[in-house]
């Protein structure tokens, strides 16, 4: 039997990463060949236009999947009914800014959306930020919505994930597809802590026994993966779009399919103190998800390295939620 369509709302969605994210939406690669989507996209008035030419192209594309659409610069209009939110709009950080730069414009806009979602959403919506600084976007959400189960807020730190297993078959000449369970600790910016003390390749076999370079795996590369939104930014003159379209299905994807046997992503989620990260920050985790639900890894050893880098980006999301507080009461 025909399942029941999903109604997935997607903001700023006349915006490159909307633009992008849509289509693999109503293809089928977020939730699934054989689940039908409605579609809802908001944008502001300015946007109106670009929103309606991207329907008009959802339309032309005839995708078998793709049940309805609702376009609209109403946010209540467009957080109506939705099971899933991807909040992609508001201001991207262009060249020289780090993404905190962008604060009071986006988080004035999280705390808006936060009502509505509360307000118009179905009760067990499961929400990802993107739009940036997005852990700090998350938890303004989540505050400002105090009806949504925190486990159900979320940011996306999975394009950092996957630009770390990136980088690992890139040096180690092996299919992307070899390397697994790296982790992303905390914030969605140059101070996360990309992490592969953990990650194997071919099922087993250790990372840094196969790289066999800790002072690139401790240096280059770390810097590599916190930088790579800035150089995609320096080469395109716009930020990353595909990627990030791509790695929100794979976000979305594992947390309500499932993640594979033995294996781990990273996604931002509110802390419950687990390894030693404050409480009450979004900071992102490895985690595995199962019907519908990640709960964190655990008892993963952390040595001193590793520590003093997990500290130091809670560090910052505990300035950004300072500074996100400050823009709000201004
Ligand atoms: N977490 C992540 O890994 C990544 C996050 N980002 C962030 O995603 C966000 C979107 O990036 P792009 O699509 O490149 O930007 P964009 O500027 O192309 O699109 C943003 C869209 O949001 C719309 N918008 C602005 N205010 C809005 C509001 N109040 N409600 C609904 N829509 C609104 C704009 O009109 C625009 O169409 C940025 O904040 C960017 O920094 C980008 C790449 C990766
Ligand atoms: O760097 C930016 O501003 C966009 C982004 O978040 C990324 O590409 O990771």
């Amino acid at each position: 039997m025909a399942k029941d369509p999903v109604r997935v709302l997607v903001t700023g969605a006349a915006g490159q990463i909307g633009y992008a994210l849509v289509p693999m939406i109503a293809r089928g690669i977020m939730l699934g060949a054989d689940q039908p989507v409605i579609l809802h996209m908001l944008d502001i008035p300015p946007a109106a236009e670009a929103l309606n030419g991207v329907k008009m192209e959802l339309i032309d594309a005839a995708f078998p999947l793709l049940k309805g659409i609702v376009a609209t610069t109403d946010v209540a209009e467009a957080c109506k009914d939705v099971n899933i939110a991807v909040m992609v709009g508001g201001f991207p950080r262009k060249e020289g800014m780090e993404r905190k730069d962008v604060m009071s414009k986006n988080v004035s806009i999280y705390k808006a959306q936060a009502s509505a979602l509360e307000a118009n959403a179905a009760k067990d919506v499961k929400v990802l930020v993107v739009a940036n600084p997005a852990n700090t976007n998350a938890l303004i959400l989540k505050e400002f919505a105090p009806s949504i189960p925190e486990k159900n807020i979320s940011c996306l730190t999975r394009l950092d994930h996957n630009r770390a297993l990136g980088q690992i078959a890139e040096r180690l000449d092996i299919p992307v597809s070899s390397v697994k369970n790296v982790i992303i600790w905390g914030n969605h910016s140059s101070s996360q802590y990309p992490d592969v003390y953990h990650a194997v390749i071919d099922g087993d076999k250790p990372v840094r026994e196969a790289v066999a370079d800790d002072a690139w795996l401790d240096g280059e590369f770390i810097k590599t993966v916190q930088q790579r939104g800035a150089a995609i930014i320096k080469a395109r003159k716009l930020s990353s779009a595909l990627s990030a379209a791509s790695s929100a299905c794979d976000h979305i994807r594992d947390w309500v399919l499932g993640t594979p046997e033995g294996t781990w992503v990273s996604m931002g989620v509110y802390s419950d103190g687990s390894y030693n990260v404050p409480a009450g920050l979004i900071y992102s985790f490895p985690v595995t998800c199962s019907k519908g639900v990640w709960s964190i890894v655990q008892d993963l050893p952390i040595n001193e390295f590793s520590r003093k880098k997990l500290d130091a980006t809670a560090e910052e999301l505990v300035e950004e939620k300072q500074l996100a507080y400050t823009c709000i009461n201004e």
